[in-house]
């Protein structure tokens, strides 16, 4: 599916007047394709990825999955759309201390009531598919700052979303770490056709980016194209 934010504008309250997060901001995120979003701190890159998860409606423009208008959407339906179609591997996302990194991934379904045998086996797929399929059983402080990126890159798979959603995975990692994340998100983006948009400051990983996307002062301008 493809993800496109259409001239959009975000502001916030700032005092007595409003500050402009996005300032008629067009990003075009297509199925196998990672787009990168680059730029310097307080420049929109968040506001952008939480307008793009719908957590955030955005003052005017259009957010549109496969064509489809999310800004209209009730917040439920929001909700719904979030849920089914969209993977979300936010900074904020921690792990849970006290849960093995399978069940770091089954947690939503434990919370429904139980994990049933296909959220286990998707569970066990996906951290095969992040390098973690040794390490299942092991809890976050058993894990490098790497394992631990990997096992919430997995987690964000689980709902098998058409677009994913990723800030700043290589901030706590070094040079080479924060390569291989990258190697990562660009195998799974081809390999799932997935629609990724990510977040980084660090420009060594733009090479593995099919788009860069450079935010400056609330304004997008694309860099290069594949
Ligand atoms: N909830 C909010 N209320 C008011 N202003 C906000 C809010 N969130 C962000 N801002 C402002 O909007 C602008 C863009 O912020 P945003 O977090 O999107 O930037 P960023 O590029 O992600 O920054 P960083 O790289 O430091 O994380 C900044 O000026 C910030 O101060």
């Amino acid at each position: 599916m493809t993800m496109h934010l259409n001239d959009v504008t975000l502001t916030y309250p700032d005092g007595d007047g409003r500050l402009t997060a996005l300032d008629h901001v067009t990003v075009h995120a297509e199925p196998g394709a990672l787009t990168a979003v680059v730029g310097p701190s307080g420049s929109g890159k968040s506001s952008l990825l939480a307008v793009a998860a719908t957590l955030i409606t955005p003052d005017s423009g259009q957010v549109l999955l496969d064509g489809t208008d999310l800004v209209g959407l009730s917040r439920a339906q929001r909700t719904s759309v979030r849920r089914k179609r969209i993977g979300i591997v936010f900074q904020s996302a921690n792990l849970l201390a006290s849960l093995t990194a399978l069940e770091q991934l089954t947690v939503m379904a434990h919370l429904a009531g139980g994990v049933t045998t296909a959220a286990g086996e998707r569970a066990a797929e996906l951290l095969d598919a992040v390098g973690l399929a040794a390490r299942a059983d092991r809890r976050p402080h058993q894990l490098s700052g790497g394992q631990r990126q990997r096992v919430t890159i997995a987690r964000g798979l689980m709902n098998d979303p058409s677009v994913l959603l990723v800030d700043e995975p290589t901030s706590a990692l070094d040079t080479e770490r924060g390569a291989a994340i990258l190697d990562l998100l660009r195998r799974l983006t081809t390999e799932r056709d997935l629609a990724t948009i990510v977040v980084t400051h660090d420009r060594d990983h733009l090479a593995h980016a099919d788009q860069v996307v450079e935010i400056t002062d609330g304004r997008a301008r694309v860099l290069a194209a594949a």
